[in-house]
């Protein structure tokens, strides 16, 4: 499978830098990130299979096929190395390709992620749901988790927009993904992680909490957590400034595990 991307070019050596985004995204959902990270590296945002351009199989997925499709992609590009920054389910994306690879990974950004993202039923109960109804009848309900009501409030055309990109999600490819999410349970294999690990919270986030990214710093030996408010899941959108300021940091000096 070969997922649609688009690639930002950089300054050529460095490693490049790969996002990776959430349920109901498509890659411009990091269109604040990349002026920033294509002056530091060539930058690859890339729609998860299932979004955005990519194809959209009949599901279920699993995390594992999600994050070989990713690997199928940085090999007909030729690229070993990358900076990979993931949020929700790109961070679990992430996560598994560091685990099972950490050769690959130079850094990693995990982003308002989980390494179990609450009850399977309920991933379960809304791939049911978006079968039968479509992404577009919860789009409302998605969106309402991404940002703070003030936020919300204050840019309502960063939210239509958003509302739009989720309601063009494939109904077969989220129902698929939200059946990944489901299975995806890393909390084992954490310690597995070697490559320096910023993490980052929503002080507000209330479908991958603080809590739950305090899991993954405490698991990965060199992680270290940021939590940013006011901010809900989509912290990279809500607090565009900061959360590109502490990827664009993590690139160039690492964190090494050191608590914050
Ligand atoms: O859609 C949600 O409820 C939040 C979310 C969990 C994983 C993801 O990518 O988004």
């Amino acid at each position: 499978m070969q997922l649609a991307h688009t690639v930002h070019p950089g300054p050529s050596g460095a490693e490049p830098v790969v996002l990776l985004g959430s349920l109901g995204s498509d890659r411009r959902m990091w269109d604040p990130q990349v002026p920033a990270l294509a002056r530091m590296a060539s930058v690859l945002t890339v729609d998860v299979r299932g979004h955005g351009g990519s194809p959209a199989p009949a599901g279920p997925y699993r995390v594992a096929e999600l994050a070989n499709d990713v690997l199928v992609l940085l090999n007909s590009r030729g690229i070993d190395r990358v900076h990979l920054v993931g949020l929700s389910l790109g961070g679990a994306i992430a996560q598994r390709i560091a685990i099972e690879h950490p050769g690959r990974v130079r850094t990693l950004s995990l982003l308002c992620t989980a390494a179990r993202f609450g009850q399977p039923a309920a991933w379960t109960a809304r791939a049911e749901a978006v079968r039968r109804d479509g992404v577009a009848a919860i789009a409302g309900a998605i969106a309402g988790r991404w940002f703070t009501p003030e936020y919300a409030a204050a840019n309502p055309r960063v939210v239509a927009d958003c509302l739009r990109m989720i309601a063009n999600t494939d109904d077969e490819g989220y129902a698929a993904c939200c059946e990944a999410l489901a299975q995806w349970d890393s909390r084992a294999a954490l310690s597995r992680i070697t490559a320096p690990t910023l993490v980052i919270a929503g002080a507000q986030d209330p479908a991958t909490t603080p809590d739950d990214l305090r899991v993954i710093a405490d698991g990965v030996a060199r992680a270290r957590l940021h939590v940013v408010t006011p901010a809900a899941h989509v912290a990279s959108l809500e607090q565009a400034g900061q959360v590109t300021a502490l990827i664009r940091d993590h690139l160039t000096a690492p964190i090494d595990g050191t608590p914050s």
